[in-house]
């Protein structure tokens, strides 16, 4: 059964100088006819993709080549400019682990929070908390502000809330780079077993060896295109090629 379809999906992002933008400097440049429309940049280019039920797909390509942005597409989080995406079922996206969290507000009702997020009802999450907490191994920390936890905690923290059901779909963004060695196990553990269910499974790595132990099927993003998809050992073996040829 095909859970996620892309039909010529392209995405166009505005570039930093969006970042910097300044009201005042922005009127006085207008008022001195030097104003510009902030560059954009063409961040995915027509890309098709099927992925059937419980497949694994890895995704590969340099710095910059787009592969984050292709699954904060498939996840939702950004709305491509053209195109089609259509995915079905329930998607547990761990791509920067706790970009959602409210520092200001404890770390129980942040599990709240981003379970609601996640489309749970806030008693649902309540029945989850304790075994949330255990996992991320934060149980003293309930009352504390997230802003009191390491980076490595709301990693931590972020991983615990988005794994503790199963999802439909999981989509992994380098999330085994985080945490220490100990919890990267438990991690390990946890996602080998969504491995063995039928979870479909998509994720962005630069861990090629990871890819070829893990995923049948890769992609590999190359300026922002799909430059080559099908099974993992020859997709690997081409984007090495091609890096050794440079
Ligand atoms: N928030 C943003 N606003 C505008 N452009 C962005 C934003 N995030 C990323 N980009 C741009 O989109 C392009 C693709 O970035 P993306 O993060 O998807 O690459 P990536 O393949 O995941 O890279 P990496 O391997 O370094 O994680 C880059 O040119 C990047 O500068």
């Amino acid at each position: 059964m095909e859970v996620i379809r892309l039909d010529k999906v392209s995405l166009w992002r505005r570039t930093q100088e969006e970042f910097s933008y300044d009201l005042k400097k922005t009127l006085l440049s207008v008022l001195e006819g030097k104003y510009r429309k902030p560059a954009k940049k063409l961040v995915l280019d027509g890309i098709d993709l099927v992925v059937e039920k419980g497949e694994k797909i890895g995704i590969i390509g340099a710095n910059g080549s787009g592969k984050s942005t292709l699954l904060k597409v498939i996840s939702g989080i950004l709305q491509p400019t053209s195109g089609i995406a259509r995915v079905r079922g329930q998607v547990a996206p761990l791509i920067e682990l706790g970009a959602g969290f409210d520092v200001e507000i404890s770390v129980m009702d942040n599990i709240l929070l981003y379970g609601v997020l996640l489309g749970f009802s806030r008693a649902e999450m309540k029945k989850r908390a304790n075994s949330i907490l255990e996992f991320a191994e934060l149980q003293d920390y309930a009352l504390v502000p997230v802003k009191g936890l390491s980076s490595g905690m709301i990693a931590r923290l972020g991983f615990s809330i988005a794994t503790d059901v199963q999802p439909d779909i999981l989509i992994l963004d380098e999330v085994l780079s985080v945490g220490d060695e100990k919890f990267k196990n438990k991690c390990e553990q946890r996602i080998e077993k969504f491995w063995d269910d039928n979870v479909t499974i998509l994720v962005v790595s630069h861990d090629l060896k990871f890819i070829k132990n893990f995923c049948h099927k890769s992609i590999w993003l190359d300026q922002s295109k799909i430059k080559v998809s099908g099974e993992t050992h020859d997709v690997v073996a081409k984007y090495l090629n091609s890096i050794n040829n440079k």
